[in-house]
């Protein structure tokens, strides 16, 4: 689809440089949940989608990108040898084909992003340049390219290179085919076939390498166990600071309960909870959940755990249509706490899902309906289709298939990303004491990243 045609559709007027498409969300079938999630980022065609709510439709935005590469006369290959690499200036961005990428530069961006001494300092990775002093309409004076590096000279003689490869790696258009977070997908048999290992508490707290396979496998599946800790209040705590930091919040750092009803909130009573996530009601949740059972005598009171982002990718496949409405209608989140000594009153704004815009790829669902506030930031028509996409999430969350269920024991401590599993609980019986903390998901990342995971 060219730009220069007609729209093919009717609705809002084109907008400058942008083409109408014709398809809606692609949606895909027959995916095994054992497969990594790299689909879920393709599945999305659209860049940018409106909702159109008076037709029902949707309407994909997309760059207007030619089909067809221009003529073969206009493109500078830099040497027969080399035709894996092409380049030509445009008026306001410049293409490179580059390891069978096509890339489209701005020249904006291309100064911006200039790596030589005077503009990036490399000591300490940050830019120097003043971006606010670059012209807007910027363009390279001159340009070359040899094996592996593109030269740009700019109007006042400043030169700039770039790696071809830094190139790719570093493009809108190869972010693109990439994921943030490679993840596992998974319903209870998933899980289960994969045995993923518990890290042993000695090798977790001592070793880099039990650190390290902890880790991979917290990434992957958003869950992981450490065995043989001592059950006490800071035993588990020593163990939460080796992945992140705590992160202090109304509960207080380490928290320690019971059925006592000592706060507002049903997590305090003996009471069954559904799936669910944490601090809905938080601008930003907290990242991840730490439990550890130190007691239980009784019955019942199993942990529930789902895979949020299964089944989200399950609404995805279903029901593309209302997957996008659950990653676009901002809904509340509100704990309100009257108990005397705590009186709490925090409202969260945001998505059921959310997802990155330039790849589609999720990174943190919001799932808590005892705490879902009051919905009035959604016009009643899109409330409606709103409430069918919350259900058919709700019958995904809920089938049996995808439940884990685990009996947490004194010794055992169990970590949750809070943004990616629900968890819940069975009632039950007797006294039950659970201890635990949430931490802050940046310094697990960063953790993880100077571990040399992808993270
Ligand atoms: C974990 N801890 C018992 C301290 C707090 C529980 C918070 C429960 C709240 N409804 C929520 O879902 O966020
Ligand atoms: O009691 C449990 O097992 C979990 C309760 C709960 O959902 C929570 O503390 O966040
Ligand atoms: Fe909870």
């Amino acid at each position: 689809l060219d730009g220069s045609q007609a729209p093919l559709l009717g609705g809002p007027p084109r907008e400058a440089g942008w083409s109408r498409c014709r398809e809606g969300p692609v949606c895909a079938s027959g995916l095994s949940g054992s497969m990594w999630c790299h689909r879920l980022a393709h599945l999305f065609s659209s860049t940018q989608c409106l909702l159109n709510r008076s037709s029902g439709h949707q309407i994909s935005w997309q760059p207007r990108y030619r089909k067809s590469l221009p003529a073969v006369s206009r493109w500078h290959h830099m040497a027969p040898a080399s035709l894996n690499c092409a380049w030509q200036l445009h008026g306001d961005h410049l293409e490179l084909r580059y390891a069978e990428t096509l890339m489209r530069f701005d020249y904006v961006w291309l100064r911006d992003h200039c790596r030589s001494a005077s503009c990036y300092n490399s000591k300490t990775n940050q830019r120097s340049l003043d971006t606010a002093s670059v012209d807007l309409c910027i363009k390279p004076k001159t340009v070359r390219v040899d094996e592996t590096t593109l030269f740009l000279t700019w109007p006042d003689g400043h030169v700039t290179r770039y790696g071809l490869e830094w190139l790719v790696k570093n493009s809108y258009e190869g972010q693109k085919q990439q994921v943030m977070h490679p993840r596992i997908f998974w319903n209870a048999e998933i899980y289960q076939q994969a045995q993923v290992p518990s890290v042993d508490c000695q090798n977790f707290l001592e070793t880099k390498e039990g650190l390290k396979e902890f880790l991979q496998n917290f990434l992957l599946y958003g869950i992981a166990f450490v065995e043989n800790v001592p059950p006490t209040k800071e035993d588990t705590e020593i163990l939460a600071e080796r992945i992140s930091l705590i992160r202090e919040t109304i509960y207080g750092r380490m928290w320690y309960f019971t059925s006592d009803f000592s706060r507002g909130d049903t997590a305090y009573t003996k009471l069954a909870l559904d799936r669910h996530t944490d601090t809905t009601y938080f601008q930003e949740p907290c990242g991840i959940q730490v439990f550890h059972c130190l007691k239980h005598e009784g019955t019942g009171g199993r942990t529930l755990l789902v895979d949020g982002f299964y089944a989200a990718e399950q609404v995805l496949q279903r029901a593309p249509e209302e997957f996008e409405l659950l990653t676009k209608v901002p809904l509340k989140h509100e704990y309100i706490e009257n108990v005397v000594g705590c009186p709490n009153h925090m409202i969260g704004v945001g998505p059921i899902l959310n997802i990155y815009p330039w790849n589609n790829e999720l990174y943190l669902i919001r799932y808590n309906n005892y705490d879902r506030a009051v919905i009035n930031t959604v016009p009643y028509d899109v409330v409606h289709r709103w409430y069918a996409a919350h259900r058919t999430l709700t019958t995904e969350l809920r089938r049996p298939e995808n439940e884990l269920w685990v009996k947490l024991k004194p010794g055992k401590a169990l970590f949750v990303d809070n943004w990616r599993i629900l968890h819940g609980r069975e009632s039950f019986t007797g006294y039950r004491q659970l201890c635990g903390c949430y931490l802050t998901r940046d310094d697990m990342l960063n953790t993880a990243r100077f571990l040399g995971l992808q993270a």
